[in-house]
């Protein structure tokens, strides 16, 4: 179902990407709770195969190899320890469940696998759980090669390979059942709903099934009969029979139309403006807000192919990036994830970085580096934290002051200078233009003196950046230098002095 059921007036999700389990409680403690994050999407907690070839890529992990919750980022006993201190601040998990398929047909047998069971790819047994041959779709896939070949035809979209991933029947009961089963333990152990992957290659039907067998939500951090929220990878940019609104029914959706159009409006490619965006939202041609789970970028496609490609904006372009993310935090539109990453050696060869397969900071041995926080509160070893920069940690407080307020007092240059409110509650302006921006707006706030919250933070009774006199009739001069290190500017309820 739709709703996150999230905390304390908290509204926006952080994707922690391959962060260890023992590194999230902390960060739910000493960070997310007290800036006010709703939630973390982690990473597959199952089993998954090992690659050497290439070396620990990221995506072994979208190649499960069993149900049972040892993974690069930690085992059970961690995984339980994390979700409980997580919940007991308040900041919900939610976990990526990879049940469309599982490793790929070439994986092999043996017990290269992060829990170090024994399976038989080639012979399509993998009997933790147990699934034998008998639990996959190739009789059902009508293609020479397995694989899925056309994305235009829906049957073998559902019924084939997805790039030699085995994939499940789960049109079976006892697959239905054994799914199921996997994600129940998750419920009971206290997350707060799921990301679901790859829904594009399963039927509605089936997976509707399936989450039909999901317990409540624990009744320790959650009220009774909550079920749990869903929100379901479904890569649709148009142009594919296949469409999200087949899912809206089972729960949230990816809006991948979302960042990939605001990226290219940042960036300012084919003459996008950001004062198109006046009517951003459902009026943009994005799906009903009510289904919408929008981003800036994910994990798949900051790496610059899938879903957006180069448009994206990423933490490698951190102005545009910070900018993308403030107005997604600052828009009523969707429920809202932040990407936090790491950093690999991108090697671009042709436009096509040959490293977009490289894994987490690890050791030599493949195991995944602990995140070391910094005296400046940014993160090292090449975890990137974009949701600890001021300017994004921020904006996810502004979302919260703001939450239930209408977009309201809009204004543009009809270029890329904009600015638009939420209610009486907060007011955020851009210039993306390549001149200053010297106006004077309507704010809708009561008046006062507000900090600025890209600029600097509210520190006791003074600004660390710069400070907006707002008068009597709501009325603000900005300013804004198109060479400031952030051109835009934020003030919400609680920023007021
Ligand atoms: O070149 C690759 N893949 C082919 C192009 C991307 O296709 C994939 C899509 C995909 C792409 C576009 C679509 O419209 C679509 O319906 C599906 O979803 C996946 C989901 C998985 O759980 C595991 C995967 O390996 C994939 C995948 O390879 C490399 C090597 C194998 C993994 N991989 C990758 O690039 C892995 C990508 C990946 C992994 C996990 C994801 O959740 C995801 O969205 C993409
Ligand atoms: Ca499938």
């Amino acid at each position: 179902q739709h709703n996150p059921h999230t905390k304390h007036g908290r509204t926006a999700i952080v994707h922690l990407f391959e962060w260890r389990w023992a590194d999230i409680a902390a960060e739910c403690e000493r960070f997310l709770a007290p800036n006010g994050y709703a939630g973390v999407q982690i990473s597959p907690p199952n089993e998954h195969i090992t690659l050497t070839s290439p070396w620990y890529p990221w995506w072994q992990r979208y190649q499960p190899t069993g149900y049972n919750l040892c993974s690069r980022s930690g085992n059970e006993n961690e995984l339980r320890d994390m979700i409980t201190r997580c919940n007991n601040v308040g900041v919900n998990i939610y976990v990526d469940v990879v049940i469309n398929h599982m490793c790929g047909a070439g994986g092999g047998e043996g017990t290269h696998s992060s829990c170090g069971g024994w399976f038989s790819a080639s012979r399509k047994d993998f009997p933790s759980i147990p699934f034998t041959n008998m639990d996959f779709n190739d009789h059902k896939c009508r293609t020479g090669s397995g694989n899925i070949e056309n994305y235009g035809d829906p049957n073998q979209v559902r019924d084939c390979r997805l790039v030699g991933l085995l994939d499940l029947a789960l049109e079976k009961d006892y697959v239905r059942g054994k799914v199921a089963g996997f994600m129940n333990k998750l419920v009971d152990m206290g997350v707060a709903g799921f990301r679901v992957d790859a829904c594009k290659h399963m039927w509605p039907g089936d997976l509707q099934n399936t989450l039909g067998r999901l317990h409540n939500l624990n009744t320790k951090w959650f009220s009774g009969g909550s079920r749990p929220f869903i929100y379901q990878e479904v890569i649709d940019l148009g142009g594919e029979p296949i469409t999200s609104r087949e899912y809206f029914h089972l729960g949230r959706v990816t809006e991948f139309k979302y960042g990939a159009k605001l990226g290219t409006i940042f960036r300012k490619w084919n003459g996008e403006k950001l004062s198109y965006t006046k009517s951003w939202g459902e009026g943009y041609g994005f799906m009903p807000e009510g289904n919408a789970l929008v981003f800036i970028d994910n994990h798949d496609n900051q790496r610059g192919h899938g879903a957006g490609g180069a448009a994206i904006a990423t933490f490698w372009d951190p102005r545009i990036h910070k900018m993308a993310v403030a107005y997604m935090l600052a828009h009523p539109y969707g429920v809202a994830r932040v990407m936090s990453s790491f950093r690999w050696d991108r090697n671009f060869v042709n436009g096509k970085d040959q490293n977009d397969w490289i894994g987490p900071p690890s050791h030599g041995n493949g195991a995944t580096k602990p995140v070391p926080i910094n005296p400046d509160q940014t993160c090292g070893d090449g975890w990137v934290c974009e949701h600890r920069w001021r300017q994004i940690k921020n904006m996810a407080t502004f979302r919260n002051v703001v939450n239930g307020q209408p977009h309201a007092n809009w204004w543009d240059n009809q270029s890329n200078q904009v600015a638009f409110g939420r209610g009486n509650r907060g007011f955020i302006v851009f210039n993306n233009d390549d001149w200053n921006l010297d106006v004077t707006l309507n704010t809708g706030m009561p008046g006062g003196t507000y900090c600025d919250v890209v600029s600097g933070n509210k520190d006791g009774g003074r600004c660390s950046g710069k400070q907006i006199q707002v008068g009597g009739d709501g009325r603000a001069h900005f300013k804004i230098s198109n060479q400031d290190e952030d051109p835009f500017v934020a003030i919400h309820a609680d920023s007021k002095l």
